[in-house]
């Protein structure tokens, strides 16, 4: 049953009391669904207050009664769409700067969780309770953040994460291969796109396939976690091809670690892209869909503080 009580400012037991208010929002249908009891355990031995989300979008209401509730450590149970809801309702109560947050991995993908090192559930609070804290870069597209990617125009059921068969073949673009054969037909999206970066703007038009906006994530070279403290994105615009192309392109990207004719790369941070066409163009953030006929994409620097394990990298070399 999910626990939507507030703690009681008087209670002496509560974390509260010493100033360190803590708390779990805790999705309990998201990956497996066998993750609640762990959590729970996890969870009451530290004194957090748990907070279980009930319905979609629950998690943007239970992190701003979180901001107003003033707490200071705010765990998050589940995949990368809680993680998501979370952030927004941080947002929304302007309180992005106020937590510390600590990604507790219990959804299916965990891109987030991955790229930021944290494996497990007792490593999660465990980093909450003792790990290294980073400031990282926030997302924003049309006012709504992001903290994985930003995707435009791939069919709605694909996911970031392909099988290990097909990124074993084609590398950190598999997903792209794997969503083109899931359709016969891809429009593709006739698009012009501006990318500044330090003060430099970009412009391409044309069709393209998709555009893929990387925040933790990049999709290029060895693929995995991006630099996510640099306010920059890394922007992956592949034009329209044919699919056999992209076959060989993707290919050509795993083995040479090197841009290809047809896939662009570039980090930016700002990005406006804009439809030509009538029809809207949709856009997944973290997971989430939107449709827009145009979206401004910036980067918040160093906005969110989060708790990362051992495997995260500060900065890239390249
Ligand atoms: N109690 C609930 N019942 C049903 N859906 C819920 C509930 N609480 C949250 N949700 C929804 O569950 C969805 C999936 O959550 P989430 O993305 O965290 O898990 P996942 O899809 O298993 O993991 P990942 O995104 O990492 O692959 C979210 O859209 C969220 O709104």
């Amino acid at each position: 049953m999910a626990d939507d009580r507030k703690p009681a400012p008087d209670d002496q037991n509560s974390p509260a009391a010493d100033g360190n208010e803590q708390w779990v929002i805790l999705n309990p249908k998201s990956g497996t669904a066998d993750h609640v009891d762990e959590v729970r355990q996890s969870a009451e031995k530290r004194d957090y207050t748990i907070r279980e989300t009930t319905h979609e979008e629950h998690a943007v209401r239970l992190a701003q009664d979180a901001a107003a509730n003033d707490v200071d450590r705010l765990a998050v149970a589940g995949g990368d769409g809680t993680l998501h809801e979370v952030v927004r309702g941080l947002v929304a109560a302007s309180a992005l700067g106020t937590v510390t947050l600590g990604v507790i991995p219990t959804g299916t993908e965990n891109i987030f969780a991955t790229n930021t090192g944290v494996t497990s559930i007792e490593e999660g609070f465990e980093l909450l309770d003792h790990g290294e804290r980073r400031r990282i870069d926030v997302g924003f597209a049309g006012g709504e953040p992001f903290v994985v990617s930003c995707i435009a125009g791939l069919p709605a059921e694909v996911s970031v994460a392909a099988s290990s068969d097909l990124k074993e073949r084609f590398g950190s673009l598999a997903f792209v291969v794997a969503s083109l054969q899931e359709v016969t037909e891809f429009e593709g999206l006739h698009i012009d796109l501006t990318a500044i970066s330090n003060g430099e703007e970009t412009t391409w038009s044309g069709e393209a396939l998709c555009v893929l906006v990387g925040n933790v994530l990049r999709f290029v070279n060895r693929g995995g976690q991006a630099n996510v403290e640099d306010g920059l994105f890394d922007v992956v615009l592949i034009e329209q091809m044919p699919a056999s192309d992209i076959l060989a392109e993707a290919t050509a990207h795993r083995v040479f670690g090197r841009d290809t004719e047809h896939v662009l790369h570039m980090q930016a941070s700002q990005l406006e892209i804009r439809g030509i066409d009538s029809d809207p163009i949709t856009f997944s953030l973290d997971g989430e869909l939107n449709t827009h006929h145009e979206l401004v994409l910036y980067t918040d620097p160093q906005s969110l503080t989060v708790c990362v394990g051992p495997t995260y990298e500060g900065t890239h070399p390249d």
